[in-house]
């Protein structure tokens, strides 16, 4: 796997992050949607530069020029539910990816232990084309090799890429395994370690629950 960890050079993505983890800032959840989706607007850039580009013909008002664009093949696919604002973001740039959603959750058998269930699957034919998984939080990385696993019944794509905001050294390690070797990860942030109930410290907490609201 190829990792790309984004905050190793200083741009205004440093803010977002911050304001994400912040105890105050969280408080206003549309903020925290928003800011979400910006730093998915980021990764969409960085990895644009990795994509495969073909060459077209566009006819201006006073000529015609050949220009260099991505190939239309990619496929979005994000975890809900704290993969939704990521999704936009990425979607505001892939504007004609597919899409696809897929569900995971934490269903605990006590404080520390949980198996990962996956339920709702919506996914086009992935055979031959450019997938995207994106979840903000890799933190065992349980749920996004989960729902890959899914996945897999849906075709082989020709490339993945796997777009992130906040991951921890352990779920990286620990997704490697379960992915081609050529899966590309973009991560905005790295954070040392998980909490004895497979948190990120010192991560920004619960990011379905601050995007969207406590679930039972
Ligand atoms: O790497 P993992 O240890 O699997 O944890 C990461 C998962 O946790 C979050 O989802 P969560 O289970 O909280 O569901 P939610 O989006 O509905 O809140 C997050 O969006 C990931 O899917
Ligand atoms: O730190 C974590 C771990 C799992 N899910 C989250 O939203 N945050
Ligand atoms: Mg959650």
């Amino acid at each position: 796997m190829i990792v790309n960890i984004l905050d190793t050079k200083k741009s205004i993505l440093n803010k977002f992050i911050s304001e994400i983890r912040d105890v105050v800032i969280q408080k206003d959840a549309m903020r925290f949607r928003r800011n979400i989706g910006r730093i998915g607007e980021i990764i969409a850039y960085e990895l644009s530069q990795s994509l495969v580009y073909e060459k077209n013909a566009v006819t201006t008002p006073l000529g015609t020029k050949i220009v260099e664009t991505p190939k239309k093949d990619i496929v979005l696919c994000s975890i809900l539910r704290a993969g939704l604002p990521l999704h936009d973001g990425l979607l505001n740039y892939f504007d004609d990816a597919e899409n696809a959603f897929i569900s995971a959750y934490r269903k605990h058998r006590n404080d520390s232990e949980f198996e990962i269930k996956v339920e709702y699957f919506a996914s086009p034919n992935l055979d031959g084309k450019t997938l995207i998984l994106a979840d903000p939080m890799l933190a065992t990385g349980q749920s996004i090799v989960a729902v890959y696993e899914g996945l897999k019944k849906h075709g082989t794509p020709k490339e993945i890429h796997l777009a992130c905001v906040i991951g921890s050294k352990e779920g990286i390690d620990y997704i490697k395994d379960y992915f081609p070797s050529t899966t590309k990860l973009w991560i905005a942030t790295v954070d040392e370690k998980l909490n004895s109930h497979g948190y990120i410290v010192p991560g920004l907490g619960d990011a379905g629950d601050l995007a969207f609201g406590v679930k039972l």
